[in-house]
């Protein structure tokens, strides 16, 4: 099984958490159910944004004598006359009457005798201002920064610190949040002790400490789920079987192992998940995670969703990319989250990188920003013992497997999609503006170099067109790129409708060029998601339909074009091999403008 494949199993077997009611702070890293409309506005009165004076624009004086003050927290109710000031502290209300303020440094402290005395202080009992005053000048009015009703969050958002300010800001006790995930964890292996445990004795030969499970009791925060930690399990059927029922009795949402899931006579993960329940897969063509597993095992309680299993390799940084590649987005998609997958960016590489032979490899790199935007530096030898590969590291190099790339390598300063694992806000004084010199300059080949492709045709495709049209769209794609984009993704679409919408979004979410073969423009307009752009790009669309209707003149009758999917291009064209090359060498050239 590809990754994408196991990611579309994992997100359709984790269904949303329902809601729950918490405060502000509890729900932070939530992501909010319902809309939050403002109860009140904010400010709730006119406030000052200056240390000054509080006066009336349509005051003709400019020498006002100071009748009192209005400082933050206090209601000052006596109405402001002609010819009167009153000292007013920055955030405090404005005294019925005035309607501006001027801040001190405009105003000179003045004598009866209206000569200058110096600058004027809180205690200056007549003050001259500089220039006179402007209707709402430095005055918050009601309601400026938060109208009363708005919608000031969304649900769907994740709460934050800013939003939990804001929250606070209006009075809100408490908001409607998805539940979060109850994630367990545990290792297993007769080789390892507990580094948690201060008990522990010292490590015996042939003995090693665990590294997965505080490892991921600490993953599972980041992504903010609430952990269980189920210990050091051995290797042994029945101490297995008795976590499982553990993790199964304390409720939680999804369970993640490590170790004994590849090939060894230790290895009894897979089989006490199958007996207790189905594997989804087992085996993923993927460097490093290979053995990846995933099960869903039903509760004891009738109607209750399955357990979500997740038995990741021992090996640490295998266990370390996995949670990122299939865990997190699980967790994502349980806490609502909209958008679960792991986000991409474009980057290019720092290094030649030697590509896997058979299996598309995730390479751990730091990313730095550069004036040709990002670049990918190898955290080193990434073998998946290795953990110090993952320190540090911002984001996974989707690097295509050798076989599927056509070449053994992928040279340096080529453009590849990597996914974020880190926080990019954190930084670590890499970033910089100035372009490496080391970077060989543009090709055209490298303009497309690393742009991965999708190619989906529908299941309506019957027989031979298919695998015609599907082989000339892959010539085809090669040609017009000149060789730089690959085809790193392919899929039969079926005819069921929610199935085929939700493969078109694996695919988009993976892919920045997706050519769709024999599926129309409104297929792939109803699969966009709420909050993302999806949208027909005309102009592109009518270069495509012309090429093809010069091929094969009936297709002018079907709804072919071209949609702008997130960052991606959905190019939507009839499944008959010879209209294929005609339309995409028709709007390839135009891309390197076009694509988003
Ligand atoms: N004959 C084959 N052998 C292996 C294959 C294969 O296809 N055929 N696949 C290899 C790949 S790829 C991986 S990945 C590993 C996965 O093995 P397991 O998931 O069964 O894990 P273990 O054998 O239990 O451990 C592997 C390795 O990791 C160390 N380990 C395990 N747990 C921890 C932990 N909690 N903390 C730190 N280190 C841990 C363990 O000591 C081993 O060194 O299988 C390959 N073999
Ligand atoms: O899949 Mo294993 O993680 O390559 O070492």
């Amino acid at each position: 099984m590809e990754y994408s494949e196991a990611l579309d199993v994992v997100l359709a077997h984790s269904h949303t958490l329902p809601a729950v009611r918490a405060a502000p702070l509890a729900a932070l890293g939530a992501v909010l159910a319902e809309d939050v409309l403002a109860p009140h506005a904010h400010p709730p009165f006119a406030a000052s944004i200056k240390d000054g004076y509080a006066v009336r624009s349509d005051d003709a004086a400019r020498e006002y004598s100071v009748v009192g003050a209005s400082r933050a927290g206090v209601e000052r109710r006596t109405p402001l006359g002609r010819g009167e000031a009153v000292y007013i502290t920055t955030g405090a209300p404005l005294p019925p009457g005035a309607d501006a303020v001027v801040q001190i440094e405009e105003a000179t402290a003045v004598d009866d005798a209206g000569r200058a005395v110096g600058a004027a202080t809180s205690t200056s009992a007549r003050i001259r201002l500089r220039t006179p005053p402007a209707r709402g000048q430095d005055v918050r009015p009601v309601g400026f920064d938060v109208a009363e009703g708005s919608a000031v969050l969304r649900a769907g958002g994740r709460v934050g610190a800013a939003e939990v300010g804001l929250l606070a800001t209006l009075g809100c006790r408490e908001v409607a949040v998805a539940r979060r995930p109850k994630l367990a964890v545990l290792s297993s292996g007769d080789e390892l002790v507990d580094p948690l445990d201060a008990a522990a004795p010292p490590l015996r030969a042939a003995a090693i400490f665990d590294a997965n499970r505080p490892m991921l009791l600490a993953a599972a925060a980041g992504e903010h789920a609430d952990a269980v930690d189920l210990g050091v399990v051995a290797d042994d059927a029945a101490a297995l079987e008795a976590a499982l029922e553990e993790a199964l009795r304390r409720g939680v949402d999804v369970l993640v192992c490590t170790g004994g899931v590849s090939m060894g006579d230790r290895d009894l993960i897979k089989p006490l998940l199958a007996a207790r329940g189905t594997v989804h897969f087992g085996k993923v063509r993927l460097k490093p995670g290979k053995p990846l597993t995933f099960a869903t095992v039903p509760r004891h309680a009738p109607h209750a969703p399955p357990l979500l299993v997740f038995a990741l390799p021992g090996n640490p940084v295998s266990a370390h990319v996995c949670f990122h590649l299939v865990v997190a987005p699980a967790l994502r998609k349980l806490a609502a989250a909209p958008s679960p997958r792991p986000r991409r960016l474009l980057a290019r590489l720092a290094a030649e990188v030697k590509l896997d032979k058979e299996r598309p490899e995730f390479h751990r790199a730091r990313l730095s920003s550069t004036a040709r935007g990002l670049l990918a530096h190898s955290t080193g030898e990434q073998i998946s013992s290795r953990l110090l590969s993952c320190v540090g590291a911002d984001a996974l190099v989707e690097l295509p497997a050798a076989a599927d790339r056509g070449a053994p390598t992928i040279p340096a300063g080529a453009l590849v999609s990597v996914l974020l694992i880190g926080d990019l806000a954190r930084g670590d004084g890499a970033w910089m503006d100035l372009l490496p010199a080391a970077l060989p300059p543009h090709s055209p080949r490298q303009q497309w170099e690393g742009v991965r492709a999708g190619l989906v045709w529908s299941a309506g495709i019957c027989g031979g067109a298919a695998s015609d049209a599907v082989a000339a769209a892959r010539r085809a794609l090669s040609e017009a790129a000149a060789g730089g984009v690959y085809v790193g993704e392919e899929k039969r679409l079926e005819e069921e409708a929610a199935l085929a919408e939700e493969a078109l979004r694996g695919l988009c979410a993976s892919c920045r060029l997706v050519v769709a073969l024999g599926i129309p423009v409104d297929t792939v307009l109803r699969a966009g998601e709420s909050g993302q752009m999806c949208r027909g790009v005309s102009s592109l669309s009518s270069l495509l339909r012309q090429a093809c209707a010069d091929r094969a003149p009936a297709t002018l009758l079907g709804n072919w074009g071209v949609v702008q999917f997130g960052s991606g291009l959905v190019f939507c064209m009839p499944g008959i091999a010879m209209a294929v090359p005609a339309a995409l060498h028709a709007v390839m050239p135009l891309l390197p403008h076009a694509l988003p």
